[in-house]
């Protein structure tokens, strides 16, 4: 844009023309400067936040030991080009992080093992996982993990870790210490903290007649899984809660309450996965909450429609309440963001895009709010202008500044990736 302003030469009194060209980016910092918010500042933090994204958007979360998908959840869709091996997914992987702003880590679930061994879950370790470790090294990126408590034949009438049959639960316990071992690895290796979470699909479809018994069981073994202690520099602990899955709908033994309470008492991470509360319930507002007793705090970002869908995160209120929030609280650096949605009727490459650049969207829309100001105001009771103030922000230039982020990070802004998607599902997804 083009800024002619009258001006009045000192020395001699007289009126002169000064010409000035401004970029949009420059003209959008100069907007937010006007409510108090340094776009560079913003800019600077969100540089610095790493999202996890998850392997399993990449193949429909099958994995490699096993081709069907139990636990509750599903995936629904069959758009060609779903990754069938581990080439093909850290190819699609590597092909998405061109497409993201910034440096970040993966999610890896223990279903992912790359070996020829025949390896169960209660045996893998860390020599199973070497390859994913390379392939973070060269990505430049850290490294999160998963047991994976489902698709397997030891799920006994949908129960795990809080089965009646005690070979069942050992065989589970197994894999929880077997993968808390591989976490460790990523983190030693990488030296970026790796996320260890706990999600056990343990359920049952009808109103049980024992629900302590169950707890208990699961109590006792996470008591067991646990206690081999870690260096938290390399492994942070997280269990993830839960309301119903499908065929579990009336009573899921991790529930919120059990694990909020079973974390808090053990030190571990509470993981709140969007998804997974009643409807009207949302985690914007849980997190001042749980960072007022917790350190740090986990995160599975997620979009429910009408239930836990896990349909790809669009830039929508409550994902830009729950950034602000991250924001507000100061929080960027104590939580684990990761994503957890698997869409199965759209390109996979795409819905990771899509997802990782609305998650930072909505991190830079909180870091673009003028925080301070609103606070106070609200302090003060004037209500009104924390109304004016958060309304406003909506219409102020962010995508000049979001383009200006994906330029300074050498990634296509919005509008220009697309194509490249187009491309590589022409010569490399639809030939699969
Ligand atoms: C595949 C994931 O571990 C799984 O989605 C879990 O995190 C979950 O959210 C189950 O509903
Ligand atoms: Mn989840």
């Amino acid at each position: 844009m083009i800024y002619i302003y009258d001006i009045q030469n000192k020395d001699n009194g007289t009126n002169e023309q000064e010409v000035f060209l401004m970029s949009r980016f420059e003209e959008a910092k100069e907007a937010y400067a006007g409510v108090g918010v340094d776009v560079e500042a913003a800019l600077k933090q969100l540089q610095q936040v790493r999202i996890s994204m998850h392997c399993w958007q990449g193949d429909d979360v099958l994995g490699f030991d096993s081709d069907t998908l139990t636990g509750g959840i599903a995936t629904t869709g069959n758009y060609p080009g779903r990754a069938r091996n581990p080439e093909e997914l850290m190819a699609d992987i590597h092909k998405a992080y061109t497409l993201i702003p910034g440096k970040h880590k993966l999610n890896l679930h223990a279903s992912y093992r790359i070996t020829d061994e025949k390896v169960d879950r209660d045996k893998i370790e860390p020599k199973h996982f070497k390859a994913w470790v390379d392939f973070a090294k060269e990505e430049g990126i850290g490294l999160d993990f998963n047991p994976t408590f489902f698709s397997h034949k030891n799920v006994k009438d949908n129960m795990t870790l809080s089965s009646p049959d005690k070979a069942i639960r050992d065989f589970w316990i197994e894999h929880g210490k077997a993968c808390r071992k591989i976490a460790n690895y990523f983190g030693e290796e990488l030296g970026i903290t790796a996320l260890d979470n706990i999600w056990i699909p343990d359920g049952t479809k009808d109103v049980p007649a024992d629900r302590i018994g169950p707890r208990a069981r699961l109590k006792d073994a996470l008591d067991e899984i646990l206690s081999v202690k870690y260096d938290r520099k390399n492994i942070a602990d997280a269990v993830e809660g839960k309301v119903f899955g499908i065929g579990v709908e009336s009573y899921t033994v991790g529930s919120h309450e059990f694990y909020m309470n079973y974390a808090a008492k053990n030190g571990l991470m509470c993981l709140l996965d969007t998804g997974h509360y009643h409807p009207t319930e949302v985690v914007s507002d849980k997190i001042s909450s749980m960072l007022l007793f917790n350190d740090s705090l986990a995160l599975h970002v997620s979009r429910p429609v009408r239930w836990d869908s896990d349909h790809v995160i669009k830039l929508d209120d409550e994902l830009k309440e729950l950034a602000t929030e991250l924001v507000r609280c100061n929080a960027l650096d104590k939580v684990f963001i990761g994503l957890d949605f698997f869409d199965a009727s759209i390109n996979r490459l795409a819905a990771w895009v899509i997802g990782m650049r609305n998650m930072q969207k909505a991190l830079l829309y909180g870091l673009l709010t003028p925080n301070k100001e609103l606070k106070a105001a609200q302090d003060a009771a004037d209500f009104t202008k924390v109304l004016q103030g958060l309304e406003e922000i909506k219409t102020l230039p962010f995508g000049d500044v979001w383009a200006e982020f994906c330029q300074r990070n050498e990634v296509p802004v919005d509008g220009k990736w697309y194509p490249i998607v187009k491309e590589y599902e022409k010569d490399v997804q639809f030939k699969r």
